[in-house]
């Protein structure tokens, strides 16, 4: 396997595959027994995969084992442990090719990269507001008309899960070796839900409004996040991801604008939670709200063992928050962490219009209207914040926590 130096990281990768799925660089460049005709179109194509839409781990296994036939032949390693799960099926993959010879296995991966670079050119994923985008985002979608900020969630095919980690995006050098020439991209999405925010916040629109791409609104933290274990260690990455929870959850309880949820289905997790810090949430009728902590070995957070309570009472918030009760769009409504809810085949139409009107307003009127709907509390959510994501940090290193979240990347459980 790679050392840490010189590695290739595929961006869709989830992590958990990523650490055995790096490439090493030594191993791109090439023999020269190897420097056939299709060696240009492989190098082409192992550049091509780095810019792919996730293909899903059926694919992204098959391009792994062609690429280890295709750069070492046939399957040379001892067969990893069952309980290995993903070394074995990345071990199974490679070995099910037999002895495919090199160039053939070369010439599959190109196919399958060119397969999937068509049909990825052909999404009918819509790139919404590709012309009014705002840059830099790469797992977000910001875009400003109408004195309306929209920040739209934008990892589809993830449900819109929300990312931790800061890959390193190493460029291919073809002439000498991989190198690090632009590292630490900022392609996880809490932090970049954070730059919109604050961007939102001094722009000159007059409210700002989250939601999502595709059939979710979002499922939460990605799962995978408690995979990416840095050298320093697990408590390490709990601490650091306690720090950024609290950090990303004071943006959203200091926002100064109105914030509007347009919460276009399902939602889980904390992008449930946090929904109590908004001023306004509209659903589809077709969203679910679930915030299944005690399933996955974890605790309430964004606020909610305080606006919960508050909004629908100890009861109903309970058995949201220690339950894992799923509510409909229509039960969050009468519970009132819904404002409305709209037919979800004319949500969009409604909900839009709706915005555009209220973002009419006087925007210093709404500003401080929220402020003083607001303010008071703001120091005791900050107070709660900070104890609910010390309380997550200790959770993340608990049994339970490890279980549920194993369980769920090696598929045995869904929520
Ligand atoms: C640092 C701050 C931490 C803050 C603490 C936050 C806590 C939370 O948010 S707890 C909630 C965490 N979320 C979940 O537990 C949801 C897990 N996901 C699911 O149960 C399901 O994926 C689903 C019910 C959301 C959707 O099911 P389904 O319609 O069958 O779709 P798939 O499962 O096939 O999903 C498609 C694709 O997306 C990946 N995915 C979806 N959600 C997550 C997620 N939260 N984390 C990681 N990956 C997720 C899923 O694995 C599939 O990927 P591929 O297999 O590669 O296609």
């Amino acid at each position: 396997m790679a050392g840490a130096a010189g590695r290739v990281v595929r961006r869709w990768y989830p992590s958990v595959l990523r650490s055995s799925l790096q490439v090493p660089a030594l191993q791109l460049h090439m023999s020269k027994t190897a420097m056939r005709a299709s060696q240009k179109d492989f190098e082409s194509a192992l550049s091509q995969v780095k810019r792919l839409k996730d293909p899903g781990n059926e694919v992204k296994l098959k391009l792994y084992a062609l690429y280890k036939q295709a750069t070492e032949g046939p399957c040379n390693t001892p067969k990893p442990g069952v309980f290995d799960l993903i070394n074995k099926a990345k071990w199974d993959a490679w070995n099910a090719l037999g002895s495919l010879p090199k160039e053939t296995a070369r010439q599959n991966y190109v196919d399958l990269v060119s397969g999937l670079s068509s049909s990825s050119d052909s999404s009918s994923q819509v790139k919404p507001e590709a012309d009014r985008k705002q840059p830099g985002y790469e797992t977000l979608v910001v875009t400003s008309e109408d004195s309306i900020t929209k920040i739209m969630m934008n990892r589809p095919a993830k449900k819109n899960a929300i990312t931790i980690q800061c890959l390193r995006v190493h460029k291919y050098q073809p002439s000498s070796s991989f190198s690090p020439t632009h590292s630490d991209v900022p392609s996880e999405m809490y932090n970049e839900i954070m730059l919109a925010l604050k961007a939102a916040s001094k722009d000159d629109s007059a409210i700002t409004v989250l939601t999502g791409n595709g059939d979710y609104y979002s499922s939460g933290n990605d799962l995978s996040n408690f995979t990416d274990i840095p050298p320093e260690g697990i408590e390490e990455k709990a601490k650091s991801s306690a720090i950024l929870l609290r950090d990303f959850v004071d943006c959203f309880i200091d926002f100064p604008k109105p914030l509007i949820a347009v919460v276009n289905g399902p939602a889980v997790g904390i992008s449930v939670t946090i929904l109590g810090l908004f001023d306004t949430v509209y659903a589809s009728s077709r969203a679910t709200f679930h915030t299944p902590f005690s399933h996955l070995g974890q605790s309430p957070e964004g606020c909610s063992s305080y606006t919960f309570p508050k909004i629908m009472g100890p009861a109903k918030a309970a058995e949201m928050l220690i339950f894992g009760k799923k509510l409909t769009a229509a039960e969050a409504c009468a519970q009132g962490l819904v404002t409305e809810v709209f037919p979800d085949s004319t949500f969009q139409k409604e909900v839009w219009t709706r915005l555009k009107a209220y973002s009419k307003l006087p925007p210093n009127a709404m500003r401080i209207s929220k402020q003083v709907i607001r303010n008071r509390e703001k120091e005791k959510l900050r107070a709660i914040n900070a104890e609910e994501s010390r309380a997550l940090q200790e959770r993340w290193l608990s049994d339970e926590c490890t279980n549920a979240v194993m369980n769920f990347l090696t598929r045995k459980a869904k929520l």
